[in-house]
């Protein structure tokens, strides 16, 4: 007899499926979730099509019961096998960003109480009243009825025992719907022109890609919110993709007083119980809309009509851990398989999505001005060369004046830098050493407002030491260069009088801090914020007259190919903050090099020739968006064996016309959590199949063995 079989694959660390048996009875088809043995554990996983490999039927294993949940659909099984082909990342790891929703849990009925209609045997006040509250509304919970009538809850107990109430179970309440039509902006013409074009590619139920490019403050979330509310018209499902889960909830506010009714949020801080009760109305289609991070990407959609991503441009739509994956870019796969449409939404795209726009592939809407009768902030920079702060400080005279000003006329001030901490390197007086991470190739960074030394890309942390660890000297540890804690202490001790507020992940306790700060903000509570890249994205600040940057050439100075693209898109956005609200907005950026064709760039406003330029530049070098770039990482707890292993993978790299690998070198975060680190970079043209190519590359090299490991990076924004 011929047993009936299905693939299964698990979300583990593995790119096979496995085979196993279907027991009589049950029926299995692709997406259904179920329980299997493996080895001596059960574990869950998801059927998938295609084949797997052949068992010998004396070793076949049954599949234990299929979970009562919505199977994934066909669509979502097939973008994970697209991404996890793409990425190379095993499929197993790509499914476990797709099976996230965890179990559902049995939601417990909503109890209510009603009248039966039957008096009590005696009837007293308090009684009364309860019955009275339930005439005027037919049906309460107990603890809302023990409310509103004012009497203890042992008084409605009474009423039960005695017949005149009776417990009624109701299903658990339906999502909120949400409104297409429940308060509508008046558009401009320049954004009911891009709204429009939106809507025709929602009605049209195609694959399309567009890039909306506006200034900040020109109303993109206006414009995409129409293109959301089509979908809802039409009856389908929109996700909206945000780079950061702290602009989540402003923006959840936004969707929920255009539609009159919040719109479900997915991100990594939402709880798990709630996860699970997403996923499945997203994967029943109840759930029209949700709002998220990239690992929204992956929700079970079951009728996707539109894509929005928010901030497009911004590097955190790339997860950086496995599986390493681009969201903004397998949104536009995932838009594919639906075919639907995708909105890439910027003040500054990235220069990926700019060229497909120059190319035809992505159409392009343009909102050149802020809404209404707002301008764009006046930039100038201020030269530290020529106007140098005082010894020790970080605020030059020209930023200082302008703060000055605005404080004093009643207007809010933002200080920009983004680096955590008080400074970013510690350094003996008395030996010059300085104090660097066990674990990593990179500085200590002094936290000083808990006392400990940090480093930002392990997570170690001590205590600040008294002495040198290497000559110990007492007392001569300094700390070299601002982070936001010292910046914070400098601000006080010249703007003694201003309200201050400090906006760092790391002083926020959660989430839920951090958006009420954000809000005291909005509504004008403080006069000078003090802000890393969290403030940068999308916040909308009406009192906010002027952003200073305190350090404008921060990022300029990498080996990034795209430090200036990078340094270009966070002080435009930054800069963008001023002037959103009734007062005029300017800005000041502080630069040794003034000079520099970025700081030109954001000066004049010239955006279209600074992007020219960067085009150029990187056409000339071949890299992206004219080129290919992969890179393989090799790691191990020693360093020879790193070499080595990296020297043997370059070696077996098959030729091909056109590509060139560079390295074995070693990387720029040498050791990194203990590991020491070898690059091989893998340059291509355009078009070339780079994800093929490592594939066969790899399954022909030699196998890393021990402890020594490869993580491949197709499209790396990462070059540290
Ligand atoms: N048509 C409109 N009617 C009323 N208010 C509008 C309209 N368009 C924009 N606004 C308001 O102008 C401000 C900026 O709009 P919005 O946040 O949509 O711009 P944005 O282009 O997404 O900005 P950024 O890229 O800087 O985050 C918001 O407060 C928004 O409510
Ligand atoms: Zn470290």
């Amino acid at each position: 007899m011929i047993r009936h079989t299905a693939q299964v694959l698990l979300p583990v660390a593995l790119d096979r499926a496995f085979t196993y048996g279907v027991p009589e009875g049950m029926e299995v088809a692709p997406g259904d979730v179920v329980h299997v043995p493996l080895g001596r554990r059960e574990a869950v996983g998801v059927v998938w099509s295609g084949a797997g490999e052949d068992v010998p039927p004396a070793r076949l294993k049954n599949i234990i019961d299929k979970l009562d949940r919505t199977a994934l659909p066909e669509q979502l099984i097939q973008f994970v096998d697209w991404v996890a082909a793409y990425t190379l990342n095993p499929r197993g790891i790509v499914l476990r960003m797709a099976a996230r929703g965890g179990n559902p849990v049995e939601e417990a009925p909503r109890v209510v109480l009603q009248p039966t209609g039957r008096s009590p045997g005696r009837m007293t006040p308090a009684r009364e009243k309860v019955l009275s509250v339930l005439a005027a509304s037919a049906q309460m919970s107990k603890a809302s009825l023990a409310a509103a009538a004012g009497v203890s809850s042992g008084v409605v107990d009474g009423l039960l025992r005695e017949g005149a109430l009776e417990r009624l179970e109701l299903p658990p309440e339906p999502l909120p719907s949400l409104d297409p039509d429940h308060h509508p902006p008046v558009l401009s013409d320049q954004q009911q022109a891009a709204a429009t074009a939106l809507i025709e590619k929602v009605r049209s139920r195609t694959f399309s890609a567009t890039l909306v490019e506006g200034v900040t403050g020109s109303g993109k979330t206006e414009v995409y919110l129409e293109a959301v509310a089509e979908a809802l018209r039409l009856g389908r499902q929109a996700l909206v993709m945000l780079p950061e889960i702290a602009l989540t909830g402003a923006v959840i506010e936004r969707f929920a007083a255009r539609f009159g009714a919040e719109p479900a949020a997915w991100h990594s801080t939402v709880p798990s119980k709630q996860r699970a009760k997403t996923w499945e109305a997203v994967a029943r289609g109840e759930a029209k809309v949700v709002v998220g991070a990239r690992s929204a990407l992956f929700l079970p959609f079951r009728d996707l009509g539109l894509i929005v991503v928010d901030e497009e441009h911004d590097p955190a739509f790339k997860q950086e851990e496995m599986p390493i994956y681009h969201a903004r870019d397998m949104a536009v796969v995932r838009a594919t398989l639906a075919a639907c449409p995708i909105a890439l939404v910027s003040a500054t795209p990235s220069l990926e999505t700019r060229a497909n726009a120059a190319r035809g592939r992505y159409d392009h809407l343009l909102l050149p001005e802020r809404f209404g009768s707002r301008a764009l902030p006046t930039i100038a920079v201020a030269d530290m060369v020529a106007r140098p702060p005082q010894r020790g400080r970080f605020i030059g005279p020209d930023l200082e004046g302008a703060v000055r000003s605005t404080l004093d006329a009643g207007h809010q001030a933002l200080l920009f830098l983004n680096r955590r901490g008080y400074a970013p390197l510690t350094l003996c007086r008395a030996c010059g050493h300085r104090l660097q991470c066990p674990n990593c190739s990179a500085w200590l960074v002094e936290h000083r407002y808990r006392g400990q030394l940090a480093c930002h890309h392990c997570g170690h942390n001590e205590p600040i030491p008294r002495e040198c660890p290497s000559c110990h000297t007492p007392d001569k540890l300094a700390p070299v260069g601002p982070g936001v804690e010292r910046l914070a202490d400098e601000v006080r001790a010249v703007f003694p009088e201003a309200r201050l507020s400090v906006l760092s992940s790391d002083l926020m306790h959660g989430v839920d801090q951090l958006r009420a700060e954000l809000k005291t903000i909005a509504e004008g509570q403080v006069d000078l914020v003090i802000g890393t890249q969290l403030v940068t994205k999308g916040h909308n600040f009406p009192g906010l007259a002027l952003v200073g940057v305190v350090d404008a050439d921060l990022g300029l100075g990498t080996a990034d190919p795209r430090a200036a693209e990078r340094t270009f898109q966070v002080l435009d956005q930054v800069t963008g903050r001023a002037g959103r609200g009734a007062v005029a907005g300017r800005a000041v950026l502080q630069s040794f090099d003034a000079r520099h064709p970025v700081m030109k760039a954001i000066v004049s406003g010239e955006r279209a020739g600074f992007y020219e330029t960067e085009m150029e530049t990187r056409e000339a070098a071949g890299l992206p968006p004219f080129g290919r770039i992969a890179s393989l990482v090799v790691s191990a707890a020693e360093r020879p064996a790193a070499e080595h292993f990296a020297r043997r993978l370059a070696q077996a790299a098959p030729r091909a016309d056109d590509l060139r690998i560079l390295g074995p070198a070693e990387a720029a975060i040498a050791l990194l959590r203990g590991r020491h680190r070898m690059r091989l970079t893998v340059k291509a043209p355009r078009g070339f199949d780079l994800s093929g190519y490592v594939r066969q590359w790899l399954a022909e090299a030699p196998q890393p063995s021990g402890n020594t490991t490869v993580t491949v990076d197709i499209d790396p924004l990462n070059f540290l």
